[in-house]
């Protein structure tokens, strides 16, 4: 396989290998298949997400994030490590400059061109998702690897208001979405316990990454790759490579649901 280095410029936010004092369960994580343990007892897992809570798109500087109502149980994953429902807050996602490299977890060291993240906390123990982050089971992530392939049609909806959030601190309606359309048909995932991959890095993740990427086609990444890290008026720097290096497993075995 063509190996390419990644002289990746990184965004100052990830510049630093920023070491979290006594980080031991940092993400992401480049996921050995044959090292993961292979856990019979662990359920698929199971979305229920209702369209109706989907609220507004905005640019933060460093990703796009599509936020939720979280303030009922209406948009919800359970099952598989969760010992109970957790919350849909947001999602949002990682890519590259070019379609080499833009994920965050590797698996087998193989990188994928973006990576979904749906951001999840533990309603039943916390009250907000601001006290959840900073709690070891706070927080549940599902992960999914994106691949350049076929035009993904229920993604278009989101790419074409993503000119609209352009600008960093910009925000968007964005209504009547429903998040599992970007899931894979396949069940399959690893788990593992890590942290956030942006500050405030916080080890209060269990992510759950899908074995299966989902297919989006050139043009689409290619709209990622227009939003910018800068507001109006500033010096124009396009959003790309907004993901955080590879972080040491440590003390970690990362389970999975198949063999
Ligand atoms: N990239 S991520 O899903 O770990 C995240 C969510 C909020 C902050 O960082
Ligand atoms: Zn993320």
């Amino acid at each position: 396989c063509s190996y390419k280095l990644r002289n990746v410029d990184l965004h100052p936010l990830w510049r630093t290998t920023i070491d979290v004092p006594g980080g031991s369960r940092q993400s992401p994580i480049d996921i050995r298949v044959l090292d993961s343990v292979f856990h019979p007892q662990l359920t698929p897992i199971r979305t229920q997400y209702d369209p109706n809570t989907c609220l507004h798109i905005w640019n933060n500087g460093y990703s796009f994030f599509v936020e939720f109502d979280d303030s009922t149980d209406k948009s919800v994953v359970s099952g598989g490590p969760l010992e109970n429902p957790y919350r849909l807050k947001q999602f949002h996602f990682h890519w590259g400059v070019n379609n080499d490299w833009g994920s965050e977890h590797t698996v087998d060291s193989k990188v994928f061109p973006a990576e979904l993240h749906l951001v999840h906390w533990n309603c039943s123990k916390y009250r907000t998702f601001e006290e959840a982050i900073m709690e070891s089971n706070g927080l549940a992530v599902i992960g999914v690897f994106l691949k350049l392939g076929k035009h993904h049609e229920k993604l278009q909806k989101l790419v074409d208001i993503l000119p609209s959030v352009r600008y960093k601190d910009s925000l968007t309606e964005f209504n009547y979405f429903d998040p599992s359309c970007l899931l894979p048909s396949c069940n399959d995932y690893w788990t593992y316990s890590g942290s956030l991959t942006t500050p405030p890095l916080t080890e209060s993740v269990t992510w759950i990454m899908m074995k299966k990427p989902i297919e989006v086609d050139h043009s689409q990444l290619a709209v990622f790759r227009s939003l910018l890290y800068t507001a109006v008026g500033e010096e124009e720097k396009n959003m790309v490579d907004n993901f955080r290096p590879l972080q040491p497993l440590m003390n970690r075995t990362v389970l999975s649901t198949f063999q």
